[in-house]
């Protein structure tokens, strides 16, 4: 079954309400350099914490960070297990991060105007032990992240060809562009999507409206039950 990742929990209500919608990932940024949902350590660590202990649920750090040490202690202090590397970070760090033992690591990579800058760097990612790729919009004045905008169904294929890890797609995802991503859906690496803006609001809080529509849309079938253990 698909996998549906929600971004940008700021509190103990966000997780408890993407638990109570039954969302299989839920993003806690640390590390993201002006990005609005960013999160102080402490705040995030009692954020994964809470999102770890929901059945069914998985707390992905998210963080532009590329800095090592840095990196090292953020996911050290935080306890999370998947990380997603949102920006530059290069294979090596990749393959550094992987030598801990039980790290999921999500790189993500981005699409600007139907083209991947890190495209020629996906076997180097993969050797590296890159467990899942995220491909997401890159806006043309450089911005990573939330840009609310489409990577593009041939973009997105172009870029999933070139890989042999599965996928998630991100970029401006939301309940009423699902049917226009068959061909995505059914490519064999394709395991899911990421995000943020669709979940939100108008004042952009997360909405369980929201959030229960992109679910139906990307992950049909019956709901998770509460208590299912789906790791
Ligand atoms: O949102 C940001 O500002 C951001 C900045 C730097 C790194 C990551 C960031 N967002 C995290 C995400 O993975 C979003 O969920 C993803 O870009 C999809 O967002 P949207 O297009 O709004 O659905």
């Amino acid at each position: 079954m698909a996998l549906v990742k929600i971004c940008g929990v700021e509190s103990a209500r966000d997780v408890d309400l993407l638990r109570d919608c039954g969302v299989d990932l839920v993003g806690v940024w640390c590390g993201v350099a002006g990005g609005p949902r960013d999160l102080p350590v402490g705040r995030a660590a009692a954020l994964v914490a809470r999102a770890a202990a929901a059945p069914g649920c998985r707390p992905v750090l998210v963080t532009t960070l590329a800095d090592e040490r840095r990196l090292r202690d953020v996911v050290a202090r935080t306890g999370a297990r998947w990380v997603q590397l949102h920006g530059w970070q290069p294979p090596a760090l990749v393959r550094r991060l992987k030598a801990e033992p039980g790290l999921t690591v999500v790189k993500v990579l981005h699409v600007r105007e139907g083209s991947c800058p890190e495209q020629r760097l996906v076997p180097a990612y993969e050797r590296a032990g890159t467990d899942l790729f995220l491909l997401d919009a890159l806006a043309p004045d450089g911005r990573v992240g939330s840009t609310g905008s489409p990577v593009g169904v041939a973009a997105a294929l172009a870029v999933a060809d070139r890989c042999t890890r599965p996928f998630l797609l991100a970029g401006g995802i939301s309940a009423a562009n699902r049917a226009a991503h068959d061909a995505v859906v059914a490519h064999p690496l394709y395991r899911g999507v990421d995000v943020d803006g669709a979940a939100r609001d108008d004042r952009g809080r997360l909405d369980a409206r929201r959030v229960g529509e992109l679910l139906r849309a990307w992950r049909p079938g019956p709901a998770r039950p509460a208590a299912a253990p789906a790791r």
